[in-house]
């Protein structure tokens, strides 16, 4: 499964924040999305399943075996780093309400679901406007899990999470890496380190693919910071490195 992204643009008036960007991503690696505060990465997100009007260009989704189709927001599953929820809902009745929107809702267990994120029950009791942003969290992972849509996009997903969540989360993504397209924004490079299996950098309006054995660079921290900085490089490629 491929995702084919084709000359996407996106101005937000006289700010261009993407500039005809051409990428593929593909199913089976874990995708690791940096670039510095302000450049664009939740914008990248929001053009591609349609929480934003880009100004141009397309993005397919090739399954196995079939042409190519235009991606569309039932395709991609999405966790915000601000979640939005139904705040005048609990945990457990808004997670009970999308098993039940499922075409096999006898397929999910609930318990089953909140043990992954390791929820207790007298949390899940209460409404989601009380919940921390970690606790609201848990709760965007599971609609990931409940809905398994091809294409995750995680923008800065374990930022907020306690250290076993988040190792228990980051067990999950691993597990579902093999039939899903995984990219996650972070700041944290030791996370991209890892858990990604390619890093990708928005730098410039424009993604560029690090080859993974940079991930591996003992220096490879130090090496990106510079990377980074303004004005220190005009353009990052693989051979920056
Ligand atoms: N709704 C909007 N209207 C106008 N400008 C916007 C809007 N949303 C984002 N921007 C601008 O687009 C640029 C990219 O913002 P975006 O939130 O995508 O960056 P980011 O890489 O996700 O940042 P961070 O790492 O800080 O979360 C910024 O200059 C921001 O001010």
């Amino acid at each position: 499964m491929k995702l084919i992204i084709n000359n996407l643009t996106k101005s937000y008036g006289l700010n261009t924040v993407l500039d005809g960007i051409n990428f593929e991503f593909e199913s089976g690696k874990i995708y690791g999305l940096v670039g510095k505060n302000g450049v664009g990465k939740t914008t990248f997100f929001h053009c591609l399943n349609g929480m934003t009007q880009k100004n141009g260009g397309d993005a397919l989704l090739a399954m196995d075996d079939h042409c190519a189709q235009p991606l569309s927001p039932g395709n991609v599953g999405f966790i915000e780093s601000t979640p939005v929820l139904p705040e005048f809902l609990t945990g457990r009745e808004f997670i009970q309400f999308l098993i039940d929107i499922q075409e096999n809702p006898e397929t999910f267990s609930i318990d089953g679901l909140f043990d992954l994120v390791d929820l207790s029950r007298e949390d899940q009791e209460k409404l989601l406007k009380t919940y921390s942003h970690g606790m609201k969290n848990k709760i965007q992972f599971l609609t990931l899990f409940i809905c398994n849509s091809p294409v995750l996009f995680l923008d800065e997903p374990l930022t907020s999470l306690d250290v076993v969540a988040a190792s228990d989360i980051k067990k999950i993504i691993l597990k579902m890496k093999k039939d899903h397209i995984i990219i996650f924004s972070t700041h944290i490079l030791q996370l991209a380190a890892d858990l990604c299996d390619d890093l990708v950098i928005l730098h410039d309006k424009k993604l560029t693919l690090l080859d993974n054995n940079m991930l591996r660079d003992k220096n490879f921290e130090e090496k990106l910071i510079n990377l980074l900085k303004d004005g220190e490089h005009d353009e990052i490629c693989e051979s920056c490195f």
